[in-house]
């Protein structure tokens, strides 16, 4: 898969309740706005980015890129925002990751590239650890963007699973051995206790 056709979306779309309410990707982390760490660890790995967010507009499309709020309803979960984004990507693919994720991995899309080819499907994600231990990410993913008519139906039902719509959709999981590079930072503690570690 050429990452030319991968259109990169950041879910920037949340209450951030956990927070207090503050939109977790434009507080500043190690210097920066959360969702910028993202980008910039994203951007390489795909041909296009764009954001999905409902509040603050103006200060994420200071970043440059396209910004969407979401299409189908208020805060109903980052399904909503990944339908967004198949809304609006012009990509054969679309892979997202939350806003709230500095670490994420440099081989993020290749490596879900490479599972969701091998398993012959059109929708893979990133999941860490095994057995009892296996934890899902499924805020990571990767998917063919043909795959918003069958998103857009699930929410329009009223779902709002993110597993239970990729188990429809066979959704293959992708193995990550770096547990660390998926942490995401939902509270003030946690983001004093990773800016100084
Ligand atoms: N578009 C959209 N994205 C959402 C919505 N709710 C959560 N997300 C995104 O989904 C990802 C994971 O969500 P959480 O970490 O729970 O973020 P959150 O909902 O802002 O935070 P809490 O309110 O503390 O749960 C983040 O990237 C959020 O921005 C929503 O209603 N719409
Ligand atoms: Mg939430």
């Amino acid at each position: 898969m050429d990452s030319a056709e991968i259109t990169g979306l950041i879910l920037a779309g949340g209450r951030g309740s956990r927070m207090g309410h503050v939109d977790k990707g434009l507080q500043i982390f190690r210097g920066a706005p959360m969702a910028l760490h993202v980008l910039m660890r994203l951007q390489p790995q795909v041909g296009q980015m764009m954001i999905n967010a409902n509040q603050n507009l103006g200060p994420y499309e200071s970043f440059g890129l396209p910004v969407w709020p979401d299409e189908i309803g208020g805060f109903e979960g980052p399904l909503a925002g990944m339908q967004t984004g198949l809304v609006h990507c012009e990509t054969e693919y679309m892979v997202t990751a939350p806003c709230d994720s500095p670490f994420l991995p440099e081989d993020l899309v290749s490596r879900l590239a490479e599972g969701l080819e091998d398993a012959r499907v059109d929708l893979a994600y990133a999941v860490t650890g095994e057995g009892e231990t296996q934890q899902s990410h499924p805020v990571f993913c990767l998917m063919r963007a043909t795959l918003n008519r069958s998103l857009e139906a699930y929410l329009r039902a009223g779902g709002r699973k993110i597993e239970a719509w990729f188990r429809q959709e066979n959704a293959a999981q992708v193995r990550f051995d770096d547990e660390a590079a998926f942490r995401n930072i939902n509270t003030l503690e946690d983001l004093k206790r990773y800016e100084a570690s």
